[in-house]
């Protein structure tokens, strides 16, 4: 599939919201959110978590969920289009930034360090795979850790648009 974006204007950039979306479902950068404390014993759907318990929220897993998301393994950015799932903490199978009055506080200055140096990264320039590399057979594997990044580094041939043949 080609994708040429043709503004950088961020509101007007609905495909690359999703496709950004789409991304903190599959790869949350904080796969376990920031581990939390139990202040206090809590019931929930029958555990109980006695005080002090250190708790792990998996929102890798959550957003991989297939009781909450069709064919969840898979890349599909326009499953955001015409959809009211956000990730600002009202929807609880969608929490790359948590939720709850400990959620991110940096949200939307990290989302626009995303959205804007990569919409001009794709208005400037075309990118493709190198010579015999399958876009399919890329190596999407996260590193473990308490923040995510790729296992394995990514190349990519990036030509100033209007010079690729
Ligand atoms: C795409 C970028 C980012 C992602 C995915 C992200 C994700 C998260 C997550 C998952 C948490 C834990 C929420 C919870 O435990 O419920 C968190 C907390 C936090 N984030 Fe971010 N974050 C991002 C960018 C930023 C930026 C740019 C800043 C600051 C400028 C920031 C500042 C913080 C702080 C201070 C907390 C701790 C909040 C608290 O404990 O009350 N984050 N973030």
């Amino acid at each position: 599939m080609t994708f040429r974006v043709i503004t950088t204007d961020l509101e007007e950039l609905n495909y690359l919201q999703f496709v950004i979306k789409e991304t903190l479902r599959l790869h949350p950068p904080g796969p376990l959110l920031i581990p939390r404390e139990c202040r206090e014993e809590t019931k929930i759907n029958g555990y109980t978590i006695p005080v002090k318990t250190k708790v792990l929220v998996n929102a890798w897993s959550i957003g991989r969920d297939p009781k909450y998301w069709h064919n969840s393994e898979s890349f599909i950015p326009e499953r955001f289009e015409n959809s009211t799932n956000d990730f600002k903490g009202n929807h609880f199978e969608f929490i790359p930034f948590g939720a709850g009055r400990r959620m991110c506080p940096g949200m939307l200055f990290g989302l626009v360090n995303v959205a804007h140096p990569l919409s001009q990264l794709l208005y400037h320039f075309d990118w493709k795979v190198p010579d015999g590399v399958n876009p399919n057979d890329l190596d999407t594997i996260e590193s473990e850790g308490l923040i995510a990044r790729r296992k394995s580094d990514l190349y990519l041939i990036a030509t100033p648009f209007g010079l690729s043949k």
